[in-house]
């Protein structure tokens, strides 16, 4: 499919027009069905733009909010991604939207693959924004390519799956491939130089399992927002 970029002369330009773009989108959602979803990643990129979202007028308490991947950890811990959003997200305006965790208190995510599976699909499809990430290596969610589960990840009909990445920290829950592809809009949300240059070399090549963004960018119309 395709990839539409857009680049910004700063973060704060991105930030600006994203935030306003993703409130249109939930607005219009929430027209039509009564309730809008948005699915967010975790890791740095995206505090600046949780913050900025967190203050838009919107019934959010309408908003299904839930994460594309959650490393296994604790909630309280640092490298939560519920951490993360619930303290740059969830508060404000949006301190009412209903967050969907992709974690339990199972130690092995392996073992909570069903209940989060069932949480996933109660949220209504197609989702109206999902927001991915992506790594150095290539991975968006937590499709790592280093992972023994990126077939799986990249092949499944389950919404969901946990992944152990080999040169990444933690277990992780990711949605599979399948289901993120299940939006309606898809925004890849990046900045630096570095990741930009991940993407022409994704755009170079054809192996997902090389670079997993390239299975989304494969088969879903993406809109990166870029910022240096
Ligand atoms: O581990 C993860 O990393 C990616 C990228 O994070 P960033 O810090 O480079 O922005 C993220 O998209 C994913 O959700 C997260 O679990």
């Amino acid at each position: 499919m395709t990839l539409l970029v857009n680049e910004f002369a700063s973060q704060e330009a991105l930030v600006e027009e994203f935030a306003s773009t993703i409130t249109a989108l939930l607005r219009e959602g929430i027209k039509e069905k009564g309730r809008a979803s948005l699915v967010v990643s975790g890791g740095r990129t995206p505090i600046a733009l949780f913050n900025k979202l967190s203050t838009s007028q919107l019934p959010w308490e309408n908003v299904d909010v839930t994460l594309a991947d959650e490393r296994w950890v604790d909630a309280s811990d640092d490298a939560s991604n519920e951490k993360l959003v619930r303290t740059h997200l969830l508060k404000d305006n949006a301190a009412n939207a209903n967050f969907v965790s992709l974690t339990t208190s199972d130690n092995d995510a392996n073992n909570a693959v069903g209940e989060i599976s069932q949480r996933v699909t109660n949220i209504s499809s197609p989702f109206d924004v999902l927001i991915l990430g992506m790594g150095e290596d290539g991975h968006t969610a937590s499709l790592f390519p280093c992972a023994k589960q990126i077939k799986e990840g990249l092949t499944t009909e389950a919404d969901c799956l946990a992944v152990t990445p080999g040169e990444a920290p933690h277990q992780r829950m990711s949605l599979s491939l399948k289901k993120l592809l299940e939006s309606k809009r898809i925004f890849l949300h990046l900045t630096g130089n570095s990741k930009k240059r991940v993407v022409e070399q994704a755009q170079s090549g054809d192996d997902p399992y090389e670079m997993p963004i390239r299975a989304i960018i494969q088969n879903a119309q993406v809109e990166l927002m870029w910022a240096p």
